[in-house]
């Protein structure tokens, strides 16, 4: 889905901006510091319900103000009506067409969000949490009671773990939430292992279209959170001496991971960074490949590109959004650098609408 119009009150720098965006790519350029990255930042909350850079609302709040306001109209006309305010204060409001949203959960299935900058391309060196959410961005959108499932089970494995910071390691108590544990996270693992299936094929076609042959030998697992030769009811009563002692539960789907290889060696090993950004790369466009067949084409947030990717790798990325997103934001210093590898493409694609970004305001150029 397209957002057509943006609107951002006190978000950074950014004072009071409102633009109307295209389908297709959107270019932002400005020196360093003139709020290039708070665009697409407030676009991530306006998709997510927050930044990519922190958890505090204060840091995000412009300098003296007490609150922040995003405001974004998707998909075709009239469109979704879409807003997030957050006050320094600790309030937080989420608005779909006006009416009061339940959960961010709700903003993210109106505008699926792709993100590439500096931390999204660390996904292989990082911890699991974050390539965990990644899968978990595909099911959430291509199998529709995955969200709900999943804070359900997030509120079994909260109690299970009240019970074991108190103790309670053999009474009926643990054995009930263990029961429901087991079959929560059976059916996610199911959900997660049915989607990575597909995703998989996605991302070693992807893979396929790049030259290096190294990315041939590339592959990737998934690592369900608990022994292969268990159920998810074994493996808790196998875990639970060591869960007591740490008083956290050890196994389960919360405790999943997915595995890049080259040639059987953890990639990150083996590769070189701006490899692992094309893996990187390709998974990505891979997961939007995905939910793109499921009905909605995501929009693409690209934080200064050439900073990240060589003038060859700039061009695939650029065709591969092409083919899979909805809409890209992209932002750079150089005006003509960030256009570069969109006009290569021609028609709709090079068509790029260019926004200059100076000191916090937004205007349109040729
Ligand atoms: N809460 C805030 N209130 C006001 N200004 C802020 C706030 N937080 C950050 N800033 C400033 O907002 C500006 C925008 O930062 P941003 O990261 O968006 O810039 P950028 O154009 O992406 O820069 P670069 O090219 O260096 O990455 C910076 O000058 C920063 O110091």
């Amino acid at each position: 889905m397209a957002l057509n119009r943006l609107a951002i009150q006190h978000f950074r720098n950014l004072s009071n901006v409102a633009i109307d965006l295209q389908p297709g790519v959107n270019g932002f350029f400005g020196i360093n510091g003139s709020g290039k990255t708070s665009v697409l930042e407030a676009v991530h909350m306006l998709g997510t319900g927050r930044s990519f850079r922190g958890r505090h609302t204060g840091a995000l709040v412009q300098h003296e103000q007490q609150g922040l306001l995003v405001f974004g109209v998707a998909g075709a006309s009239p469109g979704v009506r879409l807003g997030v305010e957050k006050q320094i204060a600790g309030d937080s409001r989420i608005r779909i067409n006006g009416a009061p949203a339940a959960s961010s959960s709700q903003l993210a299935a109106c505008l699926p969000l792709q993100l590439f900058n500096s931390d999204t391309f660390a996904i292989l060196n990082g911890g699991p949490a974050e390539r965990r959410k990644q899968l978990d961005w595909v099911v959430f959108h291509v199998e529709h009671s995955y969200g709900q499932r999943w804070a359900e089970y997030q509120g079994t494995i909260k109690q299970r773990n009240a019970l074991l910071r108190r103790g309670k390691i053999n009474g009926p108590e643990l054995d009930a939430w263990d029961t429901q544990v087991a079959q929560l996270g059976e059916t996610l693992d199911q959900m997660r292992r049915q989607v990575f299936t597909r995703l998989e094929t996605r991302f070693r076609a992807r893979l396929a279209e790049l030259a290096d042959p190294l990315f041939g030998q590339t592959s990737v697992g998934y690592r369900r959170g608990w022994r292969k030769e268990l159920s998810l009811a074994e493996a808790l009563i196998a875990s639970r001496d060591g869960d007591l002692q740490q008083g956290v539960s050890r196994v389960g789907p919360h405790r999943a991971d997915l595995r890049f290889e080259v040639l059987g060696e953890l990639a990150e090993r083996v590769l070189s960074r701006g490899q692992q950004k094309m893996i990187t790369c390709a998974f990505r466009v891979a997961m939007a490949d995905l939910v793109a067949e499921s009905g909605r084409k995501p929009l693409f947030l690209i934080d200064d590109l050439p900073a990240e990717l060589d003038p060859g790798n700039q061009s695939v990325l650029a065709r591969w959004a092409s083919e899979s997103a909805e809409q890209v934001l992209v932002t750079g210093i150089e005006k003509t650098v960030v256009g570069a590898p969109w006009r290569e493409l021609g028609g709709q694609w090079g068509d790029i609408r260019m926004f200059h970004v100076e000191h916090g305001g937004i205007a349109p150029t040729e």
